[in-house]
């Protein structure tokens, strides 16, 4: 009221309850279709029992066997039978670790968490999190697909809801990890719609990998599958130097000397048998390179007239090996009678970018892009390693089919080694702990998930075994210039 006037109250706003369209049927309409719905319901119900079996089939099969069991032979003979299982279980895991921890324990685990941890959560946690839509009064909520355990990580695959994309979920990555008691979760697009967000517990690269005994065959050494590490999954970390350029990006201790020699250790039997051959440009002064220029027929400390002109005496040759192919073959092989050459440049930085002398820096730069372009065809490949991926130190990053993101400082940074949306998928490089030099993320050409792994942790003592493994390698004439430039090792 204000004054002596009177203000109508406001009309009651009470919610209507809201009743099935089908209460509103005639009643013989709903005596005539009973027996329908109740098959529907029937049908419903088998389809939804059918899923359970699918989804817990070890707690399934578990439960009905000792049901059985319990029903048709007593008690003793349940305990007879659990026993049994139970002796047969530690055989498993005795005799083939890995296949009862991948068939037996993943599974029982896959459905231990799904029961208990994201089919309770799921739904409170994706309303919470803002990830679920209304419309109309109704609620559109993203359906829990697939759980798979390994462990180490969870692997959830879920349905988004109409009109959602993925960067809504990506968005909320930590929110989930934390909701779920996991360290941190990556998403991935599997197709659309559908996507997998990976719930991190452990980090199965947290310990070193160490490095093979070195092979004496040259025959095992596959130029597009060189065995560099391993990956988080447990599967070799394998790079391919034949038709690929490699360009590896990490801040200082993040292991890029061990990406480097785990690629020189594996080639090492092809070194020593002359089909493979390195050479190698070390512009801090041989603190890396030098520590086993045996590995190289030709080897630079410093990125003066000398590594300048290693590059274009190497660029020449790619020129000259490319109009000899030309025509007859469109990809080096070893029938060839030429060794495949791998030029590593520790810190391109040095050579191509902070070089004070223009003329020198503007030579190498050509000839190192004349060599990442044209190097594929014939037999060419370059690792470059480098601690500031900026666009100014390496314009021509996308010359790099394979790309190596070891420990980088920022967000940004990964983007620009990886590309764009490759952080969006999981590959957090800045993420990576101080405590596991040599883990990277990697990105390929042509596949559209990184990959995470651990290269080799290649040891002083290591090296040395290397060197006296090399110490006999042959040695090529170099062609083009006869006598070297100082400060070449040859
Ligand atoms: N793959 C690896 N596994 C375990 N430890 C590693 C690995 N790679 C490197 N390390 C250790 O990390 C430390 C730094 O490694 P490294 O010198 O190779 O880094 P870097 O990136 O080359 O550094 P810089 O830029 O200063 O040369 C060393 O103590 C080395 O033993």
């Amino acid at each position: 009221m204000s004054g002596n006037r009177w203000v109508d109250p406001a009309p009651f706003e009470g919610v209507r309850p809201r009743l099935p369209w089908w209460f509103f049927l005639p009643r013989w309409v709903k005596v005539v279709s009973l027996p329908i719905a109740l098959v529907v319901v029937l049908v419903w119900l088998a389809v939804r029992l059918a899923v359970l079996a699918v989804r817990y089939p070890v707690a399934v099969i578990c439960g009905v066997t000792v049901h059985l069991i319990y029903v048709h032979c007593g008690p003793w003979a349940l305990v007879i039978v659990v026993l049994s299982a139970t002796a047969g279980l530690v055989i498993w895991a005795g005799l083939h670790r890995p296949s009862f921890v991948r068939h037996g324990w993943h599974r029982v685990l896959t459905e231990w968490r799904r029961a208990t941890v994201y089919v309770p959560q799921w739904r409170t946690v994706t309303r919470l999190a803002v990830l679920t839509k209304d419309s109309r009064g109704k609620e559109f909520r993203p359906k829990l697909r697939q759980v798979r355990s390994e462990g180490w990580r969870d692997r959830v695959r879920v349905k988004m809801v109409p009109a959602q994309s993925p960067e809504q979920w990506e968005a909320r990555r930590d929110n989930l990890a934390h909701s779920f008691n996991a360290k941190s979760c990556r998403v991935r697009v599997l197709k659309p719609r559908v996507l997998e967000l990976d719930f991190i517990h452990s980090d199965p690269l947290a310990r070193a990998v160490p490095v093979p005994a070195l092979s004496d065959d040259a025959a095992t050494v596959n130029l597009k599958r060189v065995m560099v590490g391993r990956t988080e999954t447990g599967r070799p970390w394998l790079l391919r130097l034949l038709g690929s350029q490699l360009l590896v990006v990490g801040v200082p201790g993040a292991g890029k000397g061990s990406v480097l020699w785990s690629i020189v250790w594996q080639l090492a039997p092809a070194i020593r048998a002359g089909l493979v051959r390195l050479v190698g440009i070390d512009p801090k002064g041989g603190m890396e390179l030098g520590q086993c220029p045996d590995a190289f027929a030709k080897v630079v400390y410093d990125n003066g007239p000398d590594a300048v002109e290693l590059l274009e005496e190497i660029a020449a040759e790619v020129k000259e090996r490319a109009s000899r192919y030309r025509g007859i073959r469109r990809l080096w092989a070893r029938s060839t009678g030429e060794p495949f050459t791998v030029l590593i440049v520790d810190e391109l930085a040095d050579v191509i970018a902070y070089q004070t002398d223009k003329n020198l820096r503007d030579r190498a730069t050509r000839a190192v892009q004349t060599i990442t372009s044209q190097g594929r065809a014939p037999g060419f490949a370059v690792v470059a390693v480098v601690q500031d991926p900026r666009k100014e130190i390496v314009g021509f990053r996308h010359l790099f089919t394979t790309r190596v993101a070891l420990r980088l400082d920022e967000p940004v940074q990964v983007d620009m080694v990886l590309g764009d949306g490759v952080r969006q998928r999981g590959a957090a490089a800045h993420e990576i702990s101080e405590n596991t030099p040599g883990v990277a993320w990697i990105k390929q050409d042509g596949h559209r998930e990184p990959e995470r792994a651990r290269a080799f942790h290649v040891r002083d003592a290591d090296l040395v075994e290397l060197a006296l493994f090399l110490g006999d390698a042959t040695v090529h004439e170099f062609t083009g210039r006869p006598d070297g430039p100082e400060g070449m090792a040859a």
